[in-house]
């Protein structure tokens, strides 16, 4: 580690990984009341479960962007973070929102209440005092960052990661704004979510990758500034008007069945290009970086991502296939590849470069790191696959035979049992995971005096 500020990003990553634990096992719960629907009826319902799944999911990975940024800059732009106390006071208002929303929702606190009472919107369900603070966080984070950057050396990489950051925090103030007016409130709710996850959380995403086949690669930064700047250009080019593909039945204008469509498809050529770009690098680089896990991540990231995202959102993206598809297991397949790849695997894969650094010893436990990435990774491509054959047989019987939700479901019953079973495989892989990156291998606690030299061959390839 270059400069001390840098391990603040060890408190966000610890804590991003205890919720990702907490995620995965709401999944695994979510799937089992799929499979055998009175479970926990009482005590966790299907839709608080399924509420808390999917914002641990977000909270985690935005702590994990966090705290990469926090790593990232100081090595990039050669300076330390501007105030590190802020650092942690943004950590602790996380923190508190996120134990606020858990406990409100599993006890349904204040009901009703405009301030203090759980909110309906999906993945903004957080009541109103939490969105405030997660705002109050924002601020003070990018306060934070910005004056680091300002003071500091300007790369591509500090330039494209702001850039996204911003973003995500100017489109947060979108989940404040709900009219009452169910057409305008689906509108505009689509500007955080689709303007996250298709627009400044791939700018987010180009430049963590970029940062890590720096290191890894040690590739010139000349040729992965080329790179950051089209996947950029291109990012927002698809992705903005690309929000149309949201746009198709709520009630809006028709002409967004075009421009959804056509935009939305050019949205696969970022994410194509990010993983020609991790590629290239890796077959250009010189170095041999003993970090290897790391290495596997963020390929499988750009990999997944191209999936997930890329081919498994063009599969329903168009409008007349969309038509057919839209809200049925076909969505739940693409939801889960695309943010499993895209973002969880960056995650996982910064942390896996970071964790060995901060403890300050060779990339331990690489192996089972690396077992855990096949497992998860496996786990998660059988759970789309599984969905997407449920998604189309429920596509033919529902939209177009038209015969009743509920029968559809029950006939789809083996692909739930399946798609459990899949789960299952995600999180023993996610505890491997973390296991892998907390603790250290066996030899390395044996090994001894072999340890400074093992530190002295990591630092010099940082
Ligand atoms: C890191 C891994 C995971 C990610 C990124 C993830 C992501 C998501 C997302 C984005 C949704 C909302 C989907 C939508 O609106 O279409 C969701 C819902 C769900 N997830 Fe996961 N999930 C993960 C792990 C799991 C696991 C291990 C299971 C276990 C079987 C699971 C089961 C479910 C279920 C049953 C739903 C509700 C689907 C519905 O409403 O029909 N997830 N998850
Ligand atoms: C990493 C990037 C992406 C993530 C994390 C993501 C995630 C999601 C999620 C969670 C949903 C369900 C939202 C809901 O209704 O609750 C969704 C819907 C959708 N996504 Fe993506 N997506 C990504 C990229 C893409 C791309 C590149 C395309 C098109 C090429 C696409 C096309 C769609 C479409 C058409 C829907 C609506 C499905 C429906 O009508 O039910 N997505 N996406
Ligand atoms: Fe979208």
């Amino acid at each position: 580690m270059k400069y001390q500020t840098q391990r603040i990003a060890y408190a966000y990553f610890l804590v991003a990984m205890a919720l990702f634990a907490v995620q995965v096992t709401l999944g695994l719960v979510l799937g089992w009341i799929y499979v055998s629907p009175n479970f926990l009826s009482e005590l966790l319902p299907f839709n608080i479960a399924r509420m808390l799944h999917t914002n641990s999911l977000v909270v985690w990975l935005l702590l994990g962007f966090f705290g990469a940024t926090y790593y990232i800059l100081p090595e990039e732009s050669e300076r330390e973070i501007h105030s590190p106390l802020l650092a942690y006071i943004q950590l602790g208002i996380l923190v508190i929102g996120t134990a606020g929303v858990v406990v409100t929702y599993l006890f349904d606190l204040f009901h009703g209440n405009w301030l203090l009472g759980k909110e309906g919107r999906e993945f903004l369900e957080q009541p109103k005092w939490v969105k405030i603070g997660i705002a109050v966080a924002a601020v003070i984070f990018m306060y934070n960052v910005s004056m680091t950057v300002l003071k500091g050396r300007k790369t591509a990489v500090t330039n494209v990661l702001l850039m996204g950051l911003w973003g995500l925090v100017l489109l947060w103030l979108f989940a404040f704004y709900n009219p009452a007016n169910l057409v305008l409130d689906k509108q505009y709710w689509w500007w955080v979510i689709h303007l996250w996850v298709e627009g400044v959380w791939e700018l987010i995403m180009a430049s963590i990758l970029a940062f890590l086949m720096l290191k890894l690669t040690g590739v010139d930064r000349e040729v992965v500034e080329k790179w950051l700047y089209v996947i950029v250009a291109t990012a927002l080019f698809s992705g903005i008007l690309g929000t149309g593909h949201h746009y198709y039945w709520i009630g809006l204008p028709g002409y967004w069945q075009w421009i959804g469509s056509i935009f939305s498809s050019f949205e696969i050529v970022p994410f194509f290009a990010m993983m020609s770009f991790a590629f290239v690098m890796v077959w250009k680089g010189r170095r041999d970086h003993p970090n290897k896990a790391a290495l596997v991540w963020s390929l499988g990231c750009t990999v997944l991502a191209f999936f997930g995202a890329g081919v498994w959102g063009f599969l329903h993206t168009l409008h007349g296939v969309n038509y057919y598809t839209h809200g049925t297991q076909i969505t739940a397949a693409h939801g889960h590849l695309s943010f499993y790849g895209a973002y969880v695997c960056l995650v996982l894969a910064m942390v896996t470069f970071v964790m060995p650094i901060m403890k300050n010893r060779d990339p331990y436990n690489q192996v089972l790191n690396m077992a855990a990435f096949w497992l998860m990774s496996s786990g998660m491509v059988f759970m789309t696959v599984t969905l997407t054959f449920a998604g189309a047989i429920q596509t033919q019987m529902q939209r177009v035979v038209g015969d009743y939700f509920m029968d559809v479901q029950d006939g789809l019953a083996l692909f739930f049992w399946m798609r459990f079973g899949s789960g299952v495989f995600v999180v023993v892989g996610a505890l491997l995971f973390i296991y892998s990156v907390l603790f250290p291998r066996r030899e390395v606690v044996d090994a001894g005096p072999v340890q400074s030299h093992r530190d002295g061959h990591l630092e010099a390839a940082e």
